[in-house]
């Protein structure tokens, strides 16, 4: 059986409740797969020596092979040596590779054919160039904290849009036989003091939002799991025995392996015996500190590590390299090999449909063949010193693309606003002044008298072992950097047809740009990689109609989130449950542009809820399959709502299902993303949305039952166009 992985799990690229249906329907296969995958494993094993094993469970040590993480062969099974490399968004440090969109960014789209397509080639590109296991998706930092340094790796704070963005994309690598790695477990909020904090969180939030897109993770057939710096209730968390093995194996019936963060392992015994099952990079990043291989051995030898968990680790990762078919016909690693194939139309789709249009006073857009248009900002273009000059982007010079740290990759080439801008101008005969700076002094001159201004400003954040600018990854503040507010202002005093364009890692605080009557429009670009400028022509001359929504809530104040970078020793997650929009419900705050926020140059109209359910309250019942118990993953009802496109023009539209749990659930938040679809609409034609909602969609964690519990009581139903337009109204009750 070819590709065995895929051929049990995946899906066409339907909308993701059919998907996650048909894998509830097969989860027996998986179940059978990796039983088949563990019975290779055993024969193998039984072949090795405890050297063997040790060596199958312990890196190569830092910068001592052709990739970040390398683990040495052994010739009597055929097992190569294994190649780890990140990352999230394509092959680090390759030399001929896609630098794919970051994670928020395929979760601006809504579009889960996009984020599954953009899964199918990461995993071409990394199978292509030798890779085993690549290092991504990225749950974990979900972005409770919006300043969070790595946030833009993953999908955002919402851990329904996320779990389903981490299945499609572990599903489209895998189904190349590459495994992919869901990281980093658990907790891993912000960049500051990561390697020494403890996250302090209840066992419900740990269940509702943590955990939740982790659970997606496994019931994906996730090969690995990556442990992270941090602890977690006072323990490390690759020494942590209720999240490795109570929670990631016991409770999700993990099947595959977890491997530490690079250098996150602190003690040999208390790592092995708590579940961690590989060390990366296998020493210290000075090479000294070695703390498995030899370590290990004897740890074995006198008992402090059993014959048996050291048999457990190295199946966990030889039955990994089987389900995934590794052991016939993978392509040796060669780093350099040019792997883009035509990958390219995916970065542009995801970049464009990622586009958020905050707001288009007067229809300034899109644009009609302007006689003379402003460019003004210094990441109008690209970096002066070249695309790739910053190790790991590791600088915010220039047109960004990607946030900076190990979840990046060199660009193969990088289109700015400025070229694609002139390549169309060229063609319409439109002049351009460009001013590729951020002072204010000569804005007058650039921009008065031009049809439109377009103004380009950013915000960046990234891995806390690069500093930029003064920040060490987690943004000190939500303002725009480089004096942006300022930038604006004075473009929009010389140009009442003022557009701004941001390109940011994260929410910024808009409040001083909106202010000015000057500013008409505001484009949220994102951060869309190599493709920056052709996406945003795309989108500014109207060849597509805007189509992106907020993956997470742009507050009018930075306070209003209600989370905050911790400088201390500590993260009590007090907030809990409440965390982006389930905090501002919660506390009636108006936020500037809602969770699931965007215009388009069309409109759409709603109607025709309908709601069927055979859902029973009480506990989760079943056996344990990948993801949870079986029973969670069953269809228990549907939700239809119809779209129709009432406007002039071809769009996208993305209904959002949010839930009100019953009563019943104790401090429940508001309301819950639990379905969304992406309508392409040509003008005048309706489409049906459908909603299919899991049983693990209606529940809570009950922490008294220590299982998921749908409550009973009447369910609130609420179908709209974001979080806070909410068209269409209902209820089911459950018994
Ligand atoms: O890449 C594998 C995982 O690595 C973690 O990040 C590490 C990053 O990859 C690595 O380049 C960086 O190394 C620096 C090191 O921290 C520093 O002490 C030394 O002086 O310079 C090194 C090179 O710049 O270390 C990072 C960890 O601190 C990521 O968390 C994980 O997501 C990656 O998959």
């Amino acid at each position: 059986m070819h590709r065995r992985t895929f051929a049990v799990l995946a899906a066409t690229s339907l909308a993701w409740a059919e998907t996650s249906e048909k894998q509830a329907r097969q989860a027996g296969s998986v179940v059978a797969a990796w039983d088949a995958a563990y019975s290779q494993a055993s024969t193998a094993l039984s072949k090795l020596s405890q050297q063997d094993k040790v060596n199958i469970v312990t890196g190569v040590g830092w910068n001592k092979g052709p990739c970040f993480g390398n683990t040495p062969s052994i010739g009597s099974i055929g097992y190569p040596q294994l190649c780890l490399q990140d990352g999230p968004l394509g092959i680090r440090f390759g030399g001929s590779v896609t630098a794919f969109t970051p994670g928020i960014q395929a979760a601006s789209t809504w579009d889960v054919e996009l984020i599954r397509q953009r899964g199918v080639y990461l995993g071409a590109e990394a199978r292509g160039v030798g890779v085993h296991v690549l290092l991504g998706p990225v749950a974990g930092a979900l972005g409770k904290i919006p300043n969070g340094g790595r946030n833009w790796e993953g999908f955002g704070p919402d851990p329904y849009l996320t779990g389903i963005a981490m299945s499609e994309t572990i599903e489209g690598i895998q189904s190349n036989g590459v495994q992919a790695c869901a990281k980093h477990f658990i907790l891993n909020e912000q960049e500051t003091n990561r390697e020494t904090i403890s996250s302090v969180v209840d066992d419900r939030t740990m269940h509702e939002l943590y955990l939740f897109p982790f659970a997606d993770a496994v019931h994906s057939n996730v090969a690995s799991v990556m442990c992270s710096y941090n602890k977690v209730n006072g323990t490390w968390a690759c020494e942590n025995d209720k999240i490795q093995n109570g929670l990631l194996k016991k409770e999700l019936g993990f099947k595959g392996y977890v491997m530490s963060d690079w250098n996150a392992q602190h003690t040999t015994n208390g790592a092995a015996n708590s579940g961690m099952d590989m060390t990366m990079p296998g020493s210290d990043f000075n090479g000294k500190t070695i703390l498995w291989g030899p370590q290990l051995n004897t740890a074995v030898n006198n008992g402090q590590v059993s014959k048996a968990r050291l048999d457990d680790m190295a199946k966990r990762i030889l039955a990994s390299w089987y389900l995934l078919e590794q052991n016939s016909g993978y392509p040796a690693t060669n780093l350099k090999a040019n792997v883009q194939g035509n990958h390219k139309e995916n970065v542009r789709a995801v970049a464009r449909d990622g586009i958020v249009l905050l707001k288009n006073d007067d229809n300034i857009l899109p644009l009609k063949k302007p006689s003379k248009l402003a460019v003004i900002g210094s990441s109008s273009v690209v970096n002066p010193a070249g695309r790739n000059a910053c190790t790991d982007r590791g600088c915010n010079t220039g047109a960004l693309g990607m946030g900076w740290g190990s979840g990046t990759a060199d660009y193969p080439y990088f289109v700015a606003p400025y070229d694609a801008l002139k390549t169309r101008a060229q063609s319409d005969g439109t002049t351009i002044n460009l001013l590729s700076s951020d002072s204010t002094s000569g804005i007058a001159n650039a921009a008065s008298g031009a049809d439109a201004a377009l103004v380009f400003i950013t915000a960046d954040s990234g891995e806390g072992y690069i500093t930029v600018e003064g920040v060490t990854g987690d943004r000190p503040n939500l303002d725009p950097w480089h004096n942006g507010n300022q930038l604006v202002q004075a473009v929009a005093q010389a140009n009442k047809n003022t557009i701004v364009v941001v390109h940011s890692t994260g929410p910024i605080i808009l409040e001083t740009i909106l202010a000015h009557p000057g500013v008409k429009a505001v484009v949220w670009a994102g951060l869309p990689s190599q493709e920056n400028g052709n996406a945003l022509v795309d989108v500014l001359y109207g060849l597509v109609s805007p189509s992106g929504k907020l993956p997470y809530t742009i507050a009018k104040s930075e306070s209003d989130y209600g989370t905050a970078v911790q400088r201390g020793g500590t993260d009590l997650f007090t907030e809990g449950l409440f965390i982006d929009y389930r905090h501002f419900d919660k506390n009636g705050i108006a936020p500037r542009y809602e969770f699931g926020f965007g215009l388009s140059y069309t409109s759409f109209t709603y109607s025709s809820l309908s709601i069927t359910s055979t859902a029973s309250s009480g506990p989760a019942s079943g056996d344990t399959i990948p993801g949870g118990r079986a029973g969670l993953w069953e269809a228990v009802a549907t939700v239809t709502a119809v779209v129709k496109n009432t406007g002039g023009v071809q769009g996208a539209e993305v209904p959002q299902l949010y839930i009100t749990l019953p009563s019943s659930a104790p401090s429940s938040p508001p309301k819950q993303l639990r379905g969304f679809a992406k309508l392409k609409l040509a003008p005048g034609e309706s489409k049906t949305a459908t909603f299919i909602l899991r049983r693990r969609d209606l529940s809570y964690w009950d922490t008294g039952r220590q299982n998921w519990v749908v409550p009973s009581g009447s369910f609130g139903v609420v179908v709209g166009a974001s979080s806070r337009d909410l068209r269409l109204n209902g209820k089911f009750d459950v018994y």
